[in-house]
């Protein structure tokens, strides 16, 4: 008997070979996709009728800081670096590992309500952050964020952490977390640091996650300090491969493009995130035209401000369309596979598709909305009309995370109500 069937489902599979399947049915075994058709055999232990509703590949978020959804809303409408600097890290200083499973926790929930399969952390205190997602049931890439600005000593110590990190979590939750090392940017991180830490990646046979020209200063910085800009300077050093999530990627020359396409790079795509810090419009098109594996990710709660994957490939779309200035750029269906198909790629892992074999991480959309009422395209939908609220349930490995409504792998209000109580002790401290 198998685990799971979803029968009677619009099923929106993201395989090429399929394409989309109407009145269609998955089977689900041992957390994986055991057939996906029009009809099936088997029975299961658990069936759940789709009827009206479309079943999909779930989300891939490939860059996020999941612990700082304790500050979401705490400090907006600034300048990147006004916001980092003089806001952000002093308030990170305070924060207890409690505090980052707490907000981490919160992070799960809403990524498990708006449809999010697996996401892309780099962030402090991970090992707590780890224990949130092994404990939420969703799938994760996780990364230590290491910082040395030129400090050796301070090198050192990040180094150790993150690699005792990787020895600790990578495989683990049943094999739904996953490791990265997360050097946090070409402008905080020293040159030798950035080449210790590739090799000792490469060593572990693990993937790297880094910002990458997020800003115009580092840019600037860049050039001041090294004659090039950071995309030159990561090739110089041997840094870029498949093995690269690059965030970002907002101020890339042509010739930048050609590197990052070459190399096999995956840039994680923050619509969001850049334009609240007004940092700019990566130019996602090029990078596709180029062929870029380019995915999508919200980045962090305090400059975002939520971890909704529809409303980044609903601004992905309508930011490059207005930006090259042409309504046919970045279609709803290549949006829908930045946030599935490249996602998933960019981590390493076997989801992004509804096909047999795939780990069955899915989602099913209700489309009996007045706001997804009527349907000519479902894609079209997907992208420019619905949110995260029109999920209804979410499947990572097979389990069911949300059932039509009800998340099941934590208690809801407790998680919120924590949540508070750390950012209201949090500011006590920090004594605002
Ligand atoms: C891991 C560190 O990264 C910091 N961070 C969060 N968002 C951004 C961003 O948009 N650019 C650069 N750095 C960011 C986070 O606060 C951690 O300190
Ligand atoms: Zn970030």
């Amino acid at each position: 008997m198998a685990d799971l069937i979803i029968k009677n489902a619009y099923i929106l599979t993201m395989d090429p070979e399929a394409g989309d399947i109407k009145n269609g049915v998955v089977v689900v075994e041992d957390g994986k996709i055991k057939e996906v058709g029009t009809s099936t055999e088997c029975t299961a232990k658990k069936v759940i009728d789709a009827k009206g509703s479309v079943l999909m590949p779930g989300l891939v978020n490939t860059h996020c800081h999941a612990g700082m959804t304790i500050f979401r809303g705490y400090a907006d409408d600034m300048q990147l670096q006004d916001w980092l600097e003089n806001h952000i890290w002093p308030a990170e200083a305070k924060l207890t590992d409690d505090d980052i499973y707490a907000g981490t926790r919160l992070a799960c929930l809403e990524m498990i309500r708006s449809g999010t399969i697996a996401f892309a952390d780099m962030y402090i205190h991970e090992n707590r952050v780890a224990q949130a997602v092994d404990e939420a049931g969703i799938r994760a890439a996780l990364s230590y964020g290491m910082i040395d600005f030129g400090d050796k000593e301070k090198a050192d110590k990040e180094l150790e952490v993150g690699s005792a990190f990787v020895k600790e979590w990578n495989g683990k939750a049943g094999g739904r977390i996953i490791t990265m090392y997360g050097p946090h940017a070409p402008n905080t991180c020293s040159r030798d640091f950035l080449i210790r830490v590739k090799e000792q990646a490469v060593r572990d046979n693990v993937k790297l996650h880094i910002h990458v020209l997020e800003t115009e200063a580092e840019l600037n910085y860049m050039k001041e300090n090294f004659g090039m800009c950071s995309i030159h300077f990561l090739k110089g050093i041997d840094f870029w491969g498949t093995d690269v999530l690059a965030a970002h990627c907002v101020w890339l020359s042509d010739g930048d493009i050609k590197i990052l396409a070459e190399y096999g790079v995956n840039i994680s795509h923050n619509p969001n995130s850049n334009m609240k810090l007004a940092s700019g419009i990566c130019p996602v098109t090029k990078l596709i035209d180029a062929g870029a594996n380019v995915c999508l990710g919200t980045d962090g709660c305090a400059s975002n401000n939520n971890l909704d994957m529809f409303e980044e490939m609903r601004s992905a779309a309508l930011l490059q369309k207005v930006s090259v200035m042409d309504p046919t750029v970045l279609p709803a269906r290549k949006v829908l596979e930045m946030a599935t198909v490249n996602g998933a790629k960019a981590l390493g892992i076997n989801s992004g598709m509804l096909k047999e074999g795939y780990n069955a991480d899915m989602i099913i959309i209700d489309m009996n909305k007045a706001h997804l009422a009527p349907v000519y395209d479902v894609a079209s939908h997907l992208v420019y009309a619905a949110s995260g609220k029109d999920v209804r349930t979410t499947i990572v490995a097979g389990k069911v995370l949300m059932d039509d409504g009800k998340v099941l792998s934590m208690d809801e209000q407790e998680v919120i109500d924590i949540a508070i109580k750390a950012s209201k002790d949090l500011l006590g401290r920090i004594g605002n």
